[in-house]
Parts: structure tokens; C-alpha cells; sequence
């Protein structure tokens, strides 16, 4: 289970630029739920994941996994346990190295050896039939430079590299936001097959309200730091697009927009 306790989060304290973001921000994520999150640029969607995998600080409250308080854990202890992908395709993967070095990269996550054990005669084959499985026919690009690939192809490779070993949370900050419409239904539905098949924990932040409908157990909008809508179960099911884009007016209308 994953909590946000009491998270107090300020920008730029102390100036004239100084934004308090979060203020007494609640939030509780059950093992093996997908938690589809949406709302307004500047609302606090991507500050969140940000604080989850410890990328920035908070200034009071605590994050907890299972009960244990890992507020004070550095970003890179806590990437153990979580798989990230990005908007921009170029991040999570390495350009200048093959299809093959990046998935090597992955599998040996947490390592300290290079990329040798990964590139066995076994791990290649593995990583073969989960490229083949995907459908874009990357299995026969093993050996080309990610670089070389398109937006699409790359942000695949990049979800494939973050759910490769056993994780706890896949945190999605609008990773099909650059992708073109066929590319991007092409990722969504490879994310709900892994969420699925892994069962592991994941928060989706998107701009895309049909995603966020349909993909999900739970459903959060966020306005100015906190969350305006949080529907799970039976009451996530039932929501349409329309609903959220209800919302949506009724802020703007509330903001003067
Ligand atoms: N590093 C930073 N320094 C100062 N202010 C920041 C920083 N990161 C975010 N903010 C501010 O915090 C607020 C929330 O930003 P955040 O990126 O979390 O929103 P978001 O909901 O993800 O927006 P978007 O949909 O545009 O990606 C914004 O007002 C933003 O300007």
C-alpha cells in the first residue's frame, strides 16, 4: 500500500514566485490497483509523481510503502521498486545504444555488472519473444541503435524496460501523450495487458479523459494540489467522458477561464 500522509509542498519558498502547492495533501493507493489521474495543466499531477519517486522533496508530511516510511529514501533506491516512463520517448531509453544493450540495461537494473550477463544466448531469445509479443516487429531490430526508432517503437521499448524486472509501482506521466492517435492506442493497450499480467500497482497520469475512463480501476481529477474527483469500483465504471469534462467547466467557469 502506498500513502501520501499530511504532504506539504512549496516552490520557490521564501520569493515572489513562492507556490504552495500541496497543503495537507491525502492519499492512499492499494497493492495492485491502476489509478488513472487527470486534471488541468498545473495542477499538481506530475509534482505528485514526482514526490512518490522522490525526484523532488516534500517539506512536511510523510510517503509510505507497506507501512514504512521511505520520505527520506533517495530517488534512486526507490527506483528499485518503481518503473517509470516518461512523456518524452528519448527518456527511459538510450539513443546511442542497440535494442539489445537497452534491454540488457534493464534486465541487470540494481546491478553492479556490465552487460555481458545480460546477452546470453538465453536472455536474447527472452528478449526476443517479449519484443515479438508486442507486434511492431522490433524482434527484428535487435541490433539497431534506439535512435533510430520512432517515437512509438521507443516509448515501447521504454514501457517494456520499466516493467522488466518485478516492480511495485509503474508510474505513467502521460506516456502516450506524444504519440500519434493509432501509435498511442497501440501503448495503451500494451500498459493494460502488462498492469494486468504483472499485477503491479500503477498510477496513470493523462490528458487523455477516454484513457482514464476506460483503462483503470480508479479514477483521481486534480485541481490546485488536491484531488476534486476519486471514484473507484463500480462508481469508476460508471463514469463517461463527459463527466470529467463536466468538471473541468465548472472549474474553469470557477477560475474565470
Ligand atoms: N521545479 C519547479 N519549480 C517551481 N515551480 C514548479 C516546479 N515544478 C512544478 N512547479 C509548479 O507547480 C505547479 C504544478 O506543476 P505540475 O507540473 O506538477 O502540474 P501538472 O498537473 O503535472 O501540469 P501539466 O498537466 O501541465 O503537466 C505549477 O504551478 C508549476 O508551475
Amino acid at each position: 500500500m502506498l500513502e501520501l500522509q499530511h504532504i506539504h509542498k512549496m516552490y520557490n519558498p521564501g520569493t515572489i514566485n513562492e507556490i504552495c502547492l500541496f497543503d495537507d495533501f491525502n492519499l492512499t493507493i492499494e497493492d495492485g490497483q491502476f489509478v488513472s489521474v487527470v486534471g488541468s495543466n498545473g495542477s499538481g499531477k506530475t509534482s505528485m509523481l514526482n514526490i512518490i519517486c522522490g525526484s523532488i522533496p516534500v517539506d512536511g508530511g510523510k510517503i509510505m510503502v507497506n507501512g514504512v516510511d521511505i520520505t527520506k529514501k533517495k530517488d534512486f533506491i526507490r527506483h528499485q521498486s518503481i518503473g517509470r516512463v516518461f512523456q518524452d520517448p528519448s527518456k527511459g531509453t538510450c539513443p546511442s545504444m542497440t535494442i539489445l544493450e537497452n534491454l540488457a540495461i534493464a534486465d541487470n537494473k540494481g546491478k553492479t555488472y556490465g552487460l555481458g550477463r545480460g546477452t546470453n544466448h538465453a536472455r536474447i531469445n527472452a528478449y526476443r519473444e517479449l519484443l515479438a509479443s508486442v507486434g511492431l516487429g522490433l524482434e527484428d531490430k535487435m541490433h539497431t541503435k534506439v535512435g533510430a526508432l520512432s517515437g512509438g517503437q521507443r516509448q515501447t521499448l521504454a514501457l517494456l524496460m520499466a516493467t522488466m524486472k518485478p516492480i511495485e509501482f509503474l508510474i505513467l506521466d502521460e506516456h502516450t501523450a506524444a504519440l500519434d492517435p493509432k501509435t498511442a492506442e497501440i501503448v495503451m493497450q500494451l500498459t493494460g495487458k502488462i498492469v494486468k499480467e504483472k499485477k503491479v500497482t500503477t498510477i496513470m497520469v493523462t490528458h487523455n479523459l477516454r484513457y482514464a475512463v476506460e483503462y483503470g480501476d480508479r479514477l483521481l481529477m486534480m485541481h490546485q494540489g488536491h484531488a476534486i474527483i476519486d471514484k473507484a469500483g463500480a462508481e469508476k465504471k460508471a463514469m463517461q467522458v463527459d463527466d470529467i469534462l463536466g468538471t473541468f467547466n465548472e472549474i474553469s467557469i470557477e477560475c474565470g477561464n
